[in-house]
């Protein structure tokens, strides 16, 4: 069975730049991206643009999407685009731009649609609106973000391009002191931070993820680190590393064998965090992984100290004897 799809909600004011960004992330990613667009109009993607996609834009017309009477035109949206057929790796939902992000997030995570998991909220900021975006609404509706991104940084001088960022980023700290904030110009935000390698990718691929920074060399530059280790990993060890992940670490993905606790026997789980968000899944079959027992974790972030995360990664892949219940138990309150 194939695990949840993630869904990531792209909000932001109207004009602030969500399109764009989606545009740009289409254009750049070779994951497999459903799209859902809530607009008053169609998503202006046009067949060069849709390169890599496998459907139609899902589009949900009649009104912004957090103030429509139901959740039942998204629940179609998300069924028609998680069916296995379609073998998506992210679903990524274009809010209008009137839509309050705590309102997506409750509607995304309320969703009857099984096949899905919310993989957070992403608020495209306009910097030269920033009276329109902190006065209208108000600075909570940072509050549920999990990915800020400060756009347009192109339209400001330099002197008072620091200034916006400034004031933006401390409303945004005082509802939301953790969430990650990036700069971009046209969207151009490096695909790499939210759409996580496929399960099998980490596997095949991990030596590769580093050139990727190299060729969107537009992008701000996300970083990756990739560890891997033949052992069972401690339960504990793991969830220390994504509840307190290393500074700069905005995405944790890997596949790992935890040890049991000797009434249970060895396990595989895909671990999963985002922005804040932690998700942990038993892991599929045999396909996702070449060999059985090897464990691997790969970070994604900013701004960080490599030879740290380094260090972080290589400590929770750390195993040893049977794990303690109470570490079997912290993990498993993070599967779904
Ligand atoms: N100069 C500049 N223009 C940008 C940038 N990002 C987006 N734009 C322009 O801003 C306008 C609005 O961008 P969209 O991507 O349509 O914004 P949106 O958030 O999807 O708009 P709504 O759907 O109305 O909410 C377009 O003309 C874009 O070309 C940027 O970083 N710099």
């Amino acid at each position: 069975m194939r695990p949840p799809v993630p869904v990531v909600t792209l909000a932001g004011c109207l004009g602030a730049g969500k399109t764009t960004l989606l545009n740009h992330l289409l254009r750049h990613s070779d994951a497999r991206i459903g799209v859902v667009v809530n607009d008053f109009g169609a998503l202006n993607v046009d067949a060069g643009l849709v390169r890599g996609q496998i459907d139609d834009p899902a589009s949900i017309a009649g009104g912004c999407l957090c103030c429509l009477p139901d959740s039942g035109d998204l629940d179609a949206a998300l069924s028609r685009l998680s069916v296995p057929r379609l073998a998506l790796d992210v679903i990524v939902i274009e809010a209008s731009g009137i839509a309050e992000p705590t309102a997506l997030a409750r509607l995304v995570r309320s969703t009857a649609v099984g096949a899905v998991r919310p993989a957070g909220i992403v608020e495209v900021v306009d910097l030269t609106a920033c009276e329109r975006t902190l006065g209208s609404t108000g600075p909570h509706r940072f509050a549920a973000d999990s990915l800020v991104v400060l756009n347009k940084i192109d339209l400001l001088a330099p002197a008072e391009r620091r200034a916006a960022i400034e004031r933006v980023t401390s409303a945004v700290r005082a509802v939301n002191a953790s969430v990650p904030i990036i700069e971009t110009t046209q969207g151009a935000l490096d695909p790499l931070v939210l759409f996580e390698p496929r399960i099998r990718d980490v596997v095949t691929r991990q030596d590769e993820l580093p050139r990727s920074e190299s060729v969107v060399h537009r992008h701000p530059p996300a970083r990756s680190v990739a560890v891997e280790s033949a052992g069972v990993v401690d339960p504990s060890a793991l969830v220390d590393l994504l509840e307190n992940p290393p500074d700069g670490a905005y995405r944790i993905k890997g596949v790992v064998t935890v040890a049991g606790d000797g009434s249970l026997s060895r396990r595989r789980y895909v671990i999963n965090r985002v922005g804040r968000a932690i998700h942990v899944a038993p892991a599929p079959g045999r396909r996702a992984v070449s060999r059985q027992s090897l464990s691997q974790i790969v970070a994604i972030g900013f701004g960080w100290d490599e030879p740290e995360v380094r260090r972080r990664l290589d400590q929770a892949l750390l195993g040893g004897g049977p794990a303690a219940p109470k570490g079997v138990e912290r993990l498993q309150r993070y599967c779904s």
